[in-house]
């Protein structure tokens, strides 16, 4: 007899308990499971739970706060001097004493790199790298990928590529390019797709299918940013006096290549000054009134605290739509620190000297730089030509997206800078320049996105340090700081604790 004989009359009673089972598996089961994958996302269990410490900034201050957390949202922020209790049927507290607990840091500016150079970064590296240094949302650069995003096409191929792979949210600029710059019908497609803006660069990028475009080129995109009120943030340098070829990392070899200053002298600070002088009389169409009312003009890495910054003082003043960033790697290297040859500090425009960071400070604390940002844009290891040392051919753009936090504490808090400037500078400016309202403070009804970090822990980044970015080149090799990140939550998923990462948890903010 077969085996299937023997089953056969077994069966024949249960063909209809069968089929239900089945049936309800696929309607109520499974959807659960979903339900529970996506729960799973996180290293905590709970979806409904407290958050207490001393110090947790909020838009009444800084103080002993309980922030609850149901789902994906902040439910209440209430001021308490002792922490709740835990109590059966309550939701959960996680007393963190005397640590800061603060809204997750808003990266605007970062190289993810993905599609296309996955071996320069990644979604799922450069993602888990954000979520360990405390930033629980990055907008994506429309380079250094390829293709680059210059359409809705390359948009959505991005998205999909990032599918499964991010542990923090992420957003998109669009590029803007000369070829489309005035072609309306291509950037409203690119905006509809969902870019949160646009991004041009005005001298050469280094990326080939990115070619910089002309103050006229920004300018005929201001209408259509003014349409979805949405900002172009835009690479401040042109090449003027005409170049020096070395910066364009082609050319003769030259002389001198591993000293930094020669790096320096070939990007002057004029190269700087042009591009924005040229860039604030495009702006004035965003005065209230103008042709592009509605836009916004985002000058990106301001690293001349000098006459670049006069003249973006002067735009605002006149009432033009303008913020600027400025990096943390301009705020924590000097010029004259950079020993020769060691191209992991090689950035553009290029970190100055030590009198232009502290004017980059006291500009920061007296308002008028409005954010800082990371500017991650790695790449492959040989492309930093470490051994030669060569300023003037190796890649330049600094990896630090995981040390964004603990290097804006240490050399801000030795400038008099508080806990809430940091936070205004790394979450809330940022979110209202990508346009995210639910992001950026602790307050009832917003995104459950929090870092809780210690300020007074200290450490160095060396070779044992667990570094999450791809290539682990950076600038903050070999350097002490303090503010240790303790834990990060995404949208009340636990996606960080210290040096466990959830599993991805893949949202969008498209
Ligand atoms: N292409 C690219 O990422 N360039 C960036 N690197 C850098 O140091 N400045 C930039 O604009
Ligand atoms: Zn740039
Ligand atoms: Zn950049």
């Amino acid at each position: 007899m077969e085996l299937g004989d023997l089953l056969r009359p077994l069966l024949r009673g249960w063909t209809i308990p069968l089929l239900l089972f089945t049936v309800g598996y696929t309607l109520v089961y499974l959807p659960q499971i979903e339900k529970e994958l996506d729960e799973g996302c996180s290293l905590l269990p709970d979806t409904h739970f407290v958050l207490y410490s001393k110090r947790v900034v909020t838009t009444q201050g800084i103080g002993p706060y309980s922030v609850e957390v149901e789902g994906e949202r902040i439910v209440s922020v209430t001021k308490r001097s002792e922490a709740p209790k835990s109590l059966p049927g309550k939701p959960r507290v996680l007393d963190y004493g005397n640590a800061v607990i603060m809204p997750g840091l808003i990266d605007t500016h970062v190289h993810l790199n993905e599609p296309g150079r996955v071996e320069w970064e990644g979604f799922l590296t450069g993602t888990m790298a954000a979520a360990a240094g405390g930033i629980t949302a990055v907008v994506d650069m429309p380079l250094n990928s390829r293709p680059t995003i210059t359409t809705k096409e390359h948009l959505e191929n991005k998205i999909k590529a990032s599918k499964g792979k991010i542990f923090i949210d992420v957003g998109f600029w669009g590029g803007l390019v000369p070829e489309y710059a005035h072609n309306a019908t291509v950037l409203e497609d690119l905006l509809d797709a969902g870019a949160l803006g646009l991004k041009s660069f005005m001298c050469p990028s280094g990326i080939n299918d990115f070619p910089a475009t002309t103050a006229k080129d920004i300018q005929a995109s201001l209408p259509v940013l003014a349409k979805y009120g949405r900002p172009i943030l835009v690479h401040q340098e042109v090449v003027d006096p005409p170049a020096d070829p070395a910066h364009l990392m082609q050319g003769e070899p030259v002389s001198n290549a591993r000293s930094y200053q020669r790096y320096l002298n070939s990007r002057p600070i004029s190269w700087e000054t042009e591009a924005v002088r040229q860039l604030m009389e495009v702006a004035k169409d965003t005065r209230s009134g103008g042709v592009a009312d509605g836009a916004h003009v985002h000058v990106v890495h301001l690293s001349d605290a000098t006459n670049t910054l006069s003249i973006i003082k002067e735009a605002k003043a006149e009432g033009s739509s303008v913020t600027v960033e400025t990096c943390a790697h301009y705020l924590a290297f000097a010029a004259e620190d950079i020993p020769e040859g060691a191209t992991q500090y090689k950035c553009a425009p290029p970190i100055r000297d030590s009198r232009n960071r502290e004017l980059l400070w006291k500009a920061l604390l007296d308002g008028e730089i409005d954010m800082i940002t990371s500017d991650h844009s790695p790449s492959t290891i040989d492309l930093k030509l470490l051994e030669e040392g060569d300023f003037l051919k190796a890649w330049g753009g600094i990896s630090g997206i995981q040390f964004s936090l603990p290097a804006t504490w240490t050399h801000g808090s030795a400038r008099g800078m508080s806990i809430e400037q940091m936070s205004n500078w790394w979450s809330a400016a940022p979110a209202k320049l990508a346009n995210l309202p639910r992001k950026g403070t602790l307050e009832f009804g917003k995104d459950a996105d929090i870092v809780v970090w210690d300020p007074e822990a200290s450490f160095v980044i060396d070779g044992h340090y667990p570094i999450y970015f791809k290539n682990k080149v950076t600038a903050y090799m070999g350097h002490k700081y303090s503010g240790k990140v303790i834990t990060t939550f995404v949208r009340g998923r636990q996606v960080f604790e210290e040096g466990l990462h959830s599993p991805k948890i893949n949202i969008l903010l498209v």
